[in-house]
C-alpha cells in the first residue's frame, strides 16, 4: 500500500520550496536530509477542494519543523527520530534556509557536480530523475522502519515489510498466486461481492426517494474487504451486510497505524503498550491473528491428514484459493512455506488489498461523477458488453473488451494514486545514471503522486483526461511516467487482481448507477495510509432502468 505500502505515504502536495516566505511550506520538495516524518503535521493542512487549482503540486513530503529552524537543521535528531549524517546541499547552509526557492535548483552548487556524498539529491518527481528511476537501488533496498515499523506487529514478515533473502524467495514462491489462470476464478467473486454493495444502494436510494447520498470509499472499502477474504480464504463473513469482528478489528489497526504516525508520543513501542490505543491495537492484532491462523491450521490439518490428491479433491468445485496455493507452494529444493509464513503473507494481502483498491475505486467514481460525458461513455462500453445476457455478470474475456473504462481508471490512478509515496532507506550509497550520489543512511521518499504531477510529463496534471492513455497519446511514455503500483522487483504484486477488480466493479457501477458529485459535500484529499477525503467522499447514486 505501498507505504504502505502503504508505508511512505506522505500528505498533501505543495506549491513550491520554501524560499524567503515565513511559516512552514506545505509539502516542501527539498527537505533534504530532514526527510519525511509522516506525523507532520498533526492535522493536515486544509488545501483547496478538489478540482480547485492550487498552482503545481510537485511532492508530498510533509514538512518539519513547524517553524523555519534558525540553527541547526538536525533539531530532530536530537529527539532521535532523523538519521542521516548527511551535509547538507552547498555545505553549511540547512537546505531549507536558502532565499529564492529551491536550494536544490539555486543558490547551491550544482548537484550534479557535487563531490560523491556532498551534493544535494534530486527529488523523485524532477524531470531529470525519472531516467534514473529503474535504475534506483533504493526500490530494492529495505523498507525504512518509520513509515513502515508501524505494521510490523500486524503483518509480521509478510511480503511488504521483509527484504532481502527470505523476501526474494516469497516473491518467487507467491507470484505464480497471482498468474491470470488463478485470477480468472476470483472475477466471479468480484461480481457478486458487487451485487451486494449495489443492493445497498438501491435500498439507499429507494428509501431517499430515488437518489442515495452515499459515503462510496466506506461502501468500497467493505467490498473490497468482503471479495478479499473470499478470494484469500473462501470465508463468507457477510461483512457488507452485518458487523464482522475480523473486518472491524483490520479497518481498526488501519486506523490505529495512521493515528500512531501521528503521534510522537506513540512512537516508542513501549509506551505505545502503555496506551488505550496500544492495547486497542494489541486486541484487533489477535483478532486477526487468530483468524487466519485459525484458518491456515485448519487446512494444514486437512492437507496433512487427506495428503495432496485427496486433499485437491476435497475441493468439490471450490476454486483454490490464496491459502491453498501458499500451502501447496514449494522452492525448486521443494521447501514449503511455513504456517506462520502464510499467515503473514494472507495478512499482508487482506491489508495492501483493501484500502488502495477501494481508494481506487473511489477516486474513479468520483471523477466520472465530474465528468458526466466520459461517465456515459463508460456505461455504454459496459451496456454492450452485458447486452443480451440472462445474468449481468462481468466475466475474465470481458476485461479486454473494456478499452474505455480501462483509460478511465488508469487517468484516475494517475490523478489520485491510491498510494502517494514509497520510502526505502539505503543500506548503501547509491550512484545514480547521472553521476548524483544518495548517500548511504539517508531514507528516500519516491513520490508517486509528484510523478503523476510532474507537467513535464503530463500537460495540465490536474485535468482528468482518459485520452492520455489512448494507445496513440501512451506511444513513447515512459513506462515510469505511470507508477501507481510503484516499479521495479518491488512492484505491487497484486495489480491485475487490482486491475481486474476495477473493472469489473466500475462496469458493473456504471451500467446500473447514474453517479454524480453531492455539492453539499466538497471533497478535500487527505492523505494517510492511503489516498483518502477528508469527512468522506460522498457522491450521489441514482439507480438506472435495467437495460432490455
Ligand atoms: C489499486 C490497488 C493497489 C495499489 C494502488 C497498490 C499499490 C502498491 C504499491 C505502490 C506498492 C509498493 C509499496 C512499497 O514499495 O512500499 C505495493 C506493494 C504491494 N502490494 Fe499493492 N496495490 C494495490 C492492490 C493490491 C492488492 C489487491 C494486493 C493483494 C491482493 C496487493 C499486494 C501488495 C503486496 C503484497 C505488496 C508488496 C510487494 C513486495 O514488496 O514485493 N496490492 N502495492
Amino acid at each position: 500500500m505501498g507505504d504502505a505500502g502503504g508505508g511512505g505515504r506522505g500528505t498533501r502536495g505543495s506549491p513550491s520550496c520554501p524560499g524567503g516566505s515565513p511559516g512552514p511550506p506545505r509539502g516542501v520538495t527539498c527537505g533534504w536530509p530532514g526527510r519525511a516524518i509522516p506525523w507532520w503535521p498533526p492535522t493536515q493542512p486544509r488545501g483547496p477542494p478538489e478540482g480547485v487549482s492550487h498552482g503545481q503540486p510537485k511532492m508530498l513530503i510533509p514538512w518539519w519543523p513547524p517553524t523555519r529552524p534558525q540553527g541547526s537543521p538536525f533539531q530532530i535528531v536530537k529527539i532521535g527520530l532523523v538519521v542521516p549524517k548527511y551535509p547538507p546541499c552547498g555545505g553549511a547552509t540547512p537546505p531549507w534556509v536558502h532565499k529564492g526557492g529551491d536550494p536544490c535548483s539555486s543558490g547551491t552548487p550544482n548537484p550534479l557536480q557535487a563531490p560523491k556524498g556532498t551534493g544535494c539529491p534530486p527529488r523523485a518527481t524532477r524531470p531529470r530523475w525519472m531516467p534514473s528511476f529503474p535504475s534506483l537501488a533504493a526500490f530494492v533496498a529495505p523498507k525504512d522502519k518509520l513509515f513502515y515499523g508501524f505494521l510490523k506487529p500486524w503483518l509480521g514478515d509478510g511480503l511488504l515489510l521483509s527484504h532481502g533473502d527470505k523476501w526474494a524467495r516469497h516473491r518467487r514462491l507467491l507470484t505464480p498466486a497471482f498468474h491470470f489462470d488463478i485470477l480468472k476464478s476470483y472475477v466471479s467473486i468480484f461480481n457478486s461481492s458487487t451485487h451486494i454493495m449495489h443492493a445497498k444502494w438501491r435500498a439507499a436510494a429507494e428509501a431517499a426517494g430515488g437518489t442515495a447520498e452515499l459515503n462510496v470509499l466506506e461502501h468500497l472499502s467493505l467490498l473490497t474487504l468482503d471479495s478479499l477474504q473470499k478470494c484469500i480464504f473462501s470465508h463468507d463473513s457477510r461483512c457488507q451486510e452485518q458487523p464482522s469482528e475480523y473486518i472491524e478489528a483490520i479497518l481498526e489497526l488501519s486506523t490505529l497505524v495512521v493515528r500512531r504516525h501521528h503521534r510522537l508520543l506513540h512512537h516508542p513501542s513501549w509506551l505505545y503498550r502503555l496506551s488505550a490505543d496500544g492495547r486497542r491495537f494489541a486486541r484487533a492484532c489477535a483478532v486477526v491473528h487468530d483468524f487466519t491462523a485459525d484458518v491456515v491450521q485448519r487446512r494444514r490439518r486437512a492437507l496433512n491428514r487427506l495428503g495432496h490428491q485427496a486433499w485437491l479433491e476435497s475441493h468439490q468445485g471450490r476454486s483454490m484459493d490464496f491459502i491453498d496455493l501458499l500451502l501447496m507452494t514449494k522452492d525448486e529444493d521443494g521447501n514449503t512455506l511455513s504456517d506462520e509464513d502464510i499467515s503473514a503473507e494472507a495478512d499482508t494481502f487482506m491489508f495492501e488489498g483493501h484500502d488502495t483498491t477501494a481508494s481506487g475505486l473511489a477516486w474513479l467514481l468520483y471523477n466520472l461523477a465530474h465528468h458526466p460525458q466520459y461517465q456515459e461513455r463508460c456505461r455504454q462500453e459496459a451496456r454492450e458488453l452485458l447486452k443480451g445476457r440472462d445474468v449481468a455478470e462481468i466475466e475474465w474475456d470481458d476485461l479486454s473488451r473494456l478499452p474505455f473504462t480501462t483509460m478511465c481508471i488508469k487517468e484516475s490512478l494517475r490523478l489520485h494514486p491510491p498510494v502517494t509515496a514509497v520510502s526505502r532507506r539505503c543500506t548503501e550509497d547509491i550512484a545514480m545514471r547521472d553521476g548524483r550520489v544518495i548517500p548511504k543512511g539517508v531514507i528516500c521518499l519516491m513520490s508517486i503522486y509528484g510523478t503523476h504531477h510532474n507537467p513535464d510529463i503530463w500537460p495540465e496534471p490536474q485535468v482528468y483526461n482518459p485520452l492520455r492513455f489512448s494507445p496513440e497519446n501512451s506511444q513513447g511514455r515512459s513506462p515510469l511516467a505511470f507508477i501507481p503500483f510503484s516499479a521495479g522487483p518491488r512492484n505491487c504484486i497484486g495489480q491485475s487482481f487490482a486491475m481486474a477488480e476495477l473493472r469489473v466493479v466500475a462496469a458493473l457501477t456504471l451500467a446500473r448507477f447514474a453517479v454524480r458529485p453531492d455539492p453539499a459535500r466538497p471533497v478535500r484529499r487527505k492523505t494517510e495510509l492511503i489516498l483518502r477525503a477528508e469527512d468522506g467522499l460522498w457522491l450521489r447514486l441514482e439507480p438506472l432502468p435495467e437495460e432490455g
